[in-house]
């Protein structure tokens, strides 16, 4: 068995090689016109399953509407309404956010301009330095997961110690990439609030903490895939980080794990979508909960396209560790979750693909 197992996983390192090599990226692929899919994206049937199985029930993430949510004082039912969608699904949907809708427009044409741009225009962004202010790929997780996914990537640092200054943007979507970040912070600076209160926390509680203090924008496109049963979009994972904003087109593909059912996030004209990360469910003890979320490889031919925005912390506690907010913890409800190190949750994310046992798991009491 040894043998031929081994021979199989070398012959499967040299093809994610060549692809990476290519610089092309899975649009690359669909543009080439490929009726099949090369074998390094086919997906064990385990993660398959479920795949074509069209939600039976019509439920959705829950829809929130913030139009009053910035009076003075906040309004208790909205964030009544925000705490019992982060319990309950970890994912909801915001409209009358404040973001104008020509600039949610604008962001999505720029991203599907940089991301349809021929290669050699792209190319000289592709790379796999994560910690570099942009960075163009696909699949930042190539060389760690088992399967690759049938998306590409511009990821941009808006925050944080790798920053992008706006000339390393590429020019075709600078400038609204650019405003993107100012209406993204405001944006999960509002919902932050109403999470924070929901708590039982001030308003400001998370800005304090610096939530927004490391910041990146991930641009995906998911391009037309001749097949789409057998591979997937993104594989199953949770975010890592405080919360996630996303932004997409009106191709839908992404599914939210509730129960044992994976729900259709059904696109909203004018609304993002917020999603709790691991690092909120374990600061929040547990009230919030960072869910498995997945994308299924687009069979239309118009390209899908989400752009994403992670939150996480910029300043650590001096100890360099984390956990379970001190002020929630009450003898009835104790911490259930251990402290833990930078370098720990960095590890976590850096070391593993997308597919792997979150931090949230290892830390567990
Ligand atoms: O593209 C999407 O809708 C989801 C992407 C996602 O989950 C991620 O980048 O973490
Ligand atoms: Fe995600």
């Amino acid at each position: 068995m040894a043998t031929s197992a081994l021979s199989a996983m070398y012959d499967r390192m040299k093809e994610v090689q060549e692809f990476d090599q290519s610089k092309a990226g899975v649009k690359g692929l669909s543009d080439s016109g490929v009726s099949t899919i090369p074998r390094i994206f086919i997906h064990p049937p385990e993660s398959l399953s479920g795949l074509r199985n069209p939600s039976s029930s019509s439920i959705q993430i829950p829809l929130i509407d913030l139009s009053h949510a910035d009076s003075n004082p906040h309004p208790p039912e909205i964030v009544e309404q925000i705490r019992d969608a982060a319990k309950t699904w970890g994912f909801f949907q915001v409209i009358n956010h404040g973001i104008p809708v020509s600039a949610l427009d604008q962001t999505i044409s720029a991203i599907k301009s940089f991301h349809e741009q021929p290669k050699e225009a792209k190319s000289k962004f592709y790379s796999r330095e994560e910690m570099s202010g942009v960075m163009y790929t696909s699949n930042n997780d190539l060389y760690r997961s088992r399967a690759a996914s049938w998306h590409d990537t511009l990821q941009v640092w808006f925050a944080g110690p790798a920053s992008a200054s706006a000339e390393e943007i590429p020019e075709i979507c600078r400038n609204e990439v650019v405003e993107w970040n100012e209406h993204v912070k405001n944006a999960a600076d509002k919902v932050m609030e109403l999470l924070a209160l929901g708590l039982g926390l001030d308003a400001g509680k998370f800005r304090e903490l610096s939530f927004s203090g490391e910041r990146v924008m991930v641009a995906h496109i998911y391009p037309y895939c001749p097949q789409p049963d057998l591979t997937l979009g993104i594989t199953a994972h949770t975010d890592p980080g405080i919360i996630t904003v996303l932004l997409q087109n009106e191709i839908q593909g992404l599914q939210v794990k509730h129960g044992d059912e994976w729900v259709d996030v059904k696109p909203v004209p004018g609304g993002l979508i917020v999603n709790i990360g691991d690092f909120l469910q374990i600061v929040s003890n547990g009230e919030y909960k960072s869910v498995q979320h997945r994308v299924l490889a687009n069979g239309c031919k118009q390209p899908r396209i989400s752009v994403v925005t992670f939150f996480n912390l910029s300043k650590w506690r001096e100890s360099d560790r984390y956990g379970p907010l001190p002020e929630l913890l009450t003898p009835q409800k104790p911490a259930i979750y251990r402290d833990f190190s930078k370098q720990e949750f960095l590890e976590n994310f850096y070391s593993k693909g997308l597919d792997s046992k979150s931090l949230i798991e290892k830390i567990k009491l």
